[in-house]
């Protein structure tokens, strides 16, 4: 498919910092050949520098996951890997299978921990992990990620307003870095006036550099009239991500090889309408767009090309 010339005039290439596959190619379970062609299509489409995400899956598929990664990273045609789980909300899980999801605190939690570690001290690869700020021994989860070159991420999670807070302030003081929040707004707490939930300490943040928010902005995770005051109110804060899955294909795209298309352990459905959802029960499991389609869709919405790129990049 021709790229269409306003993207074009975007002075960079895509950075994805947020995205499980595309086309049929899952980054956690296809083989390191499909995850090759994978990379490439997204090449085509100006998508150059690719953070794997991995959703949550079992301690035996980490590691398989991890060793095949690994060289890719090595080579640079990843840029890292992303950890999404296990150490999420139950209640937010999402399209993450909720038998996989483990408390921090536990004695499996704590040997899946030791695996990424394990890894992690011989090949560098992970460079962000997501984490629900409400868990039982977050704190010190943050504290031994941070010692291992692994950003702590906020997202799927039921937090409170003054929980948020409090886990925003906890990694910034060891990063003194802005904080990611993991495609925000979804799989999350909602707002409430008695009951502000996460987002409001996310604004205030972000207010004072201190968030970045990850959006999908593919048209049906987010209302557009939210992605409208962020680029108006803290487009610095903004980190555009796809979310994409292997059952999201880009328009004139096809599905690299003819398995059907999974997002780790759960399998997933091409979409008809709604976009890519979990086979048995109709959840939303990914984004429905690329990058290059985002941003020609924000365009097409009215936001500023100008302000659309640099949301684009690292
Ligand atoms: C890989 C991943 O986790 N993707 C999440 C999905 O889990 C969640 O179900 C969906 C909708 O969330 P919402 O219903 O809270 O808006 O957003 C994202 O697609």
């Amino acid at each position: 498919m021709p790229i269409p010339d306003s993207s074009r005039a975007c002075s960079a290439d895509f950075v994805d910092r947020h995205i499980h596959g595309i086309a049929g190619v899952d980054f956690a379970t296809s083989s390191v050949a499909d995850i090759r062609s994978g990379l490439e299509y997204l090449y085509s489409r100006r998508t150059t520098r690719v953070t794997a995400s991995i959703p949550t899956v079992d301690i035996t598929q980490l590691s398989a996951s991890l060793e095949r990664l690994g060289p890719l990273v090595a080579a640079g045609l990843l840029k890292g890997v992303h950890l999404e789980g296990p150490f999420i909300a139950r209640d937010y899980a999402g399209a993450h299978p909720i038998q996989a999801v483990l408390s921090p605190a536990s004695s499996q939690g704590s040997s899946y921990l030791d695996e990424v570690l394990a890894h992690q001290r011989t090949h560098a690869v992970v460079t962000m992990m997501t984490l629900a700020p409400e868990l039982e021994g977050f704190d010190a989860l943050v504290e031994t990620l941070v010692a291992h070159g692994i950003a702590p991420a906020l997202g799927h999670t039921g937090a409170t307003y003054d929980q948020m807070a409090h886990a925003i302030n906890v990694i910034h003081a060891l990063t003194e870095a802005p904080v990611v929040i993991t495609h925000a707004y979804n799989a999350m707490r909602g707002f409430h006036h008695r009951d502000p939930g996460p987002m409001l300490a996310v604004l205030e943040a972000a207010a004072n550099d201190r968030a970045i928010v990850e959006l999908i902005a593919d048209g049906r995770h987010v209302h557009l009239g939210l992605i409208r005051w962020w680029f108006a109110h803290h487009p610095e804060a903004i980190r555009l991500v796809s979310d994409a899955s292997a059952a999201t294909v880009p328009p004139g795209g096809h599905p690299i090889g003819d398995s059907l298309p999974r997002l780790g352990h759960a399998q997933l459905a091409y979409p008809e309408l709604q976009g890519p959802v979990v086979t048995d029960d109709s959840t939303l499991a990914s984004g429905t767009k690329d990058l290059l389609a985002i941003h020609d869709n924000l365009v097409a919405a009215g936001v500023d090309h100008a302000a659309v790129c640099p949301a684009m990049r690292d």
